[in-house]
């Protein structure tokens, strides 16, 4: 890859939305070691509200354990241990007194390889809505529908809900994953390479409907493919050996980056 410029989507440049959005997650002094292994150094980054923020990175870099240390996965690993903050609407999300079940319902993740529940589409979506609240049928029916309807899924399932979502394609799994995020509400969705099993037509969908989502949503997603980072991303942060080198508009650290590694990277000379 090496195209130092890469396009840039008009939207990073959207006037119909304000300038300097409003920061929604900030990490600060972020640190995560798995066992004695330092993968994540030193965080510090802002993540503005209804925004798409990109982690690109050679592979190994920290992106993908970064990404999940903002959702406290390692939480369920006794040798896995994160120091530092990570503030969502100024709250310590990595307080162990920051309750599991609110933090769940605030930050959605979507992997990289879809993975629905082995059970119809319709409860693929109701199931951690009915965890999280407690609503009439009615209501959640209507919650079902608004989730897949958010995650453009809606009109190719409206007429086989109470068919396995296993049965669907790839790409509609992927939907189906995201349908089941954003069904809590959350404030942040992150996607780990949510395209990256998935053919070119799918991809494109899901880039169109990542867009599409960030009005409701502050996004973080992690991408190998740089492209797509360009296309996607209001934001990016460019992350090597656990440092975070550079983070700013994508715009900006795709066409001018300050840091000379940055600009190796973004321009193919390694990774
Ligand atoms: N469960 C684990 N136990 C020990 N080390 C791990 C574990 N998971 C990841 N690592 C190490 O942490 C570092 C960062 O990995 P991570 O998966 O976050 O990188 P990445 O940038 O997302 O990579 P990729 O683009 O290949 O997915 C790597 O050196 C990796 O080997």
């Amino acid at each position: 890859m090496n195209d130092a410029h890469l396009a840039v989507a008009p939207h990073a440049r959207d006037t119909a939305l304000p300038l300097a959005p409003p920061v929604k997650v900030s990490a600060r002094g972020l640190n995560f070691w798995y066992d004695k292994f330092h993968a994540v150094k030193n965080i510090n980054i802002d993540v503005p509200a209804n925004r798409v923020t990109a982690l690109i990175g050679p592979s190994g870099c920290g992106k993908s354990t970064l990404l999940r240390v903002f959702n406290r996965i390692y939480a369920l690993y006794p040798t896995l241990e994160a120091k530092g903050e990570v503030l969502l609407d100024g709250e310590n999300i990595l307080d162990p007194k920051y309750p599991m079940n609110r933090l769940r319902s605030k930050i959605g993740m979507v992997f990289q390889k879809p993975v629905p529940f082995p059970m119809t589409i319709y409860e693929n979506v109701a199931y951690g809505i009915r965890h999280h609240e407690k609503l009439n049928k009615a209501d959640l029916d209507a919650r079902v529908e608004l989730a897949l309807r958010q995650a453009a899924l809606w009109d190719e399932v409206k007429d086989k809900l109470k068919e396995s979502g296993l049965g669907l394609s790839g790409g509609q799994q992927q939907r189906l994953c995201i349908a089941r995020a954003v069904a809590l509400k959350p404030d942040v969705l992150l996607l780990d390479e949510p395209t990256s099993a998935l053919d070119p037509i799918s991809t494109s969908r899901i880039e169109q409907l990542v867009e599409e989502l960030k009005r409701d949503f502050t996004i973080m997603i992690v991408t190998h493919n740089m492209q797509q980072a360009a296309r996607v991303s209001d934001f990016t942060a460019f992350m090597y050996l656990g440092d975070m080198i550079e983070h700013g508009p994508t715009e900006q650290i795709f066409n001018n980056p300050v840091k000379q590694q940055t600009e190796d990277y973004i321009t193919g000379r390694f990774g």
